[in-house]
């Protein structure tokens, strides 16, 4: 049987410990059960159950307290990564196996560990020799992201993980929900980007010809790829949820090789009742 991985990654504060507590509760309202790894060791608190949690591996403030290493923040969570892309095995135990396993990874918000750093693509390479079908979740503040710059520069943050881990990956606007109105309409327009009508925005207020012939070819760059697309998600929207999952779960095959199983309610009653139907007809 095959398993399912969520690879939830996004800049710092994008919003991708409460992407993995939403989707949890979705998950079991939706009756089925999601597991969630946390592989930030500099995570201080989060609101879902873990299956796995980094730090029982490695801690960052442990690294930066050590009198030979000497790290500082962003160094010493480079490190643990280093050190836990050794230490794969730890993964593997805590991990079991369980029969359709489901898992988030909820990564840390270093974006230069899905941009060049190795150890991204060495824990995906890891986790489909253990048969999970991968999924990567790029997350992106839609706060950031009402002006077209910084448009830019989020897609091509999301692009260069796309690239450098070879997977499929859904990219997802998150925060919605603190959008006004006008915001929510005006940000339509960044969901399913047309480049082109971009840079005619973007580049008149520019003054320096270099600078606009440059944003000119990355917003080409962009386009001739075509395969950066956002999805909306408000965590306070059930449906919006429901569709970043739909997608996901489209993307990894998730359902297809899945066993019928009888919905918890009725199997605690279900013996009464054949019982009862068989008594019956016994009886006729
Ligand atoms: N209103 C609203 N707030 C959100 C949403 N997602 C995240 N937040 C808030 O944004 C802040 C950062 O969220 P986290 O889930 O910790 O972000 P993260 O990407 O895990 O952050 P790091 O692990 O530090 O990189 C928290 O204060 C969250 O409450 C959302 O969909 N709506
Ligand atoms: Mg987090």
């Amino acid at each position: 049987m095959p398993r399912y991985a969520q690879l939830v990654m996004g800049p710092a504060g994008s919003g991708k410990s409460t992407y993995c507590s939403t989707m949890v509760q979705h998950c079991e309202a939706l009756g089925r059960a999601v597991q969630v790894v946390n592989l930030d060791p500099a995570a201080e608190l989060f609101s879902y159950p873990v299956m796995a949690d980094i730090r029982e591996l490695i801690e960052v403030d442990d690294v930066m307290e050590d009198e030979s290493l000497r790290f500082g923040p962003n160094g010493g969570l480079v490190f643990c990564m280093e050190y836990f892309a050794n230490n794969f095995s730890w993964l593997e135990e805590s991990l079991g196996h369980v029969e359709d396993d489901y898992v988030l990874f909820d990564c840390p918000g270093q974006i230069e560990l899905y941009t060049h750093l190795p150890v991204m693509k060495q824990l995906v390479e890891q986790l489909q020799q253990w048969e999970f079908r991968v999924c990567g979740v790029f997350l992106v503040d839609s706060q950031f992201m009402v002006e077209s710059f910084k448009f830019i520069s989020g897609i091509l943050a999301a692009l260069s993980a796309m690239i450098s881990l070879e997977i499929p990956q859904i990219n997802v606007m998150t925060k919605m929900d603190l959008l006004s109105k006008k915001a929510k309409k005006e940000i339509e327009k960044y969901l399913d980007p047309d480049m082109y009508s971009m840079i005619e925005d973007s580049t008149n207020i520019l003054k320096s010809k270099r600078f606009k012939k440059l944003t000119k070819s990355i917003c080409g760059l962009i386009d001739d790829y075509g395969m950066v697309r956002f999805l909306p998600l408000d965590r306070s929207d059930e449906e919006s949820i429901n569709i970043v999952l739909q997608h996901i779960d489209f993307t990894i095959q998730y359902g297809e090789d899945l066993e019928f199983k009888e919905p918890k309610e009725c199997e605690e009653d279900k013996s009464p009742l054949v019982d009862e139907y068989f008594q019956d007809h016994v009886d006729e």
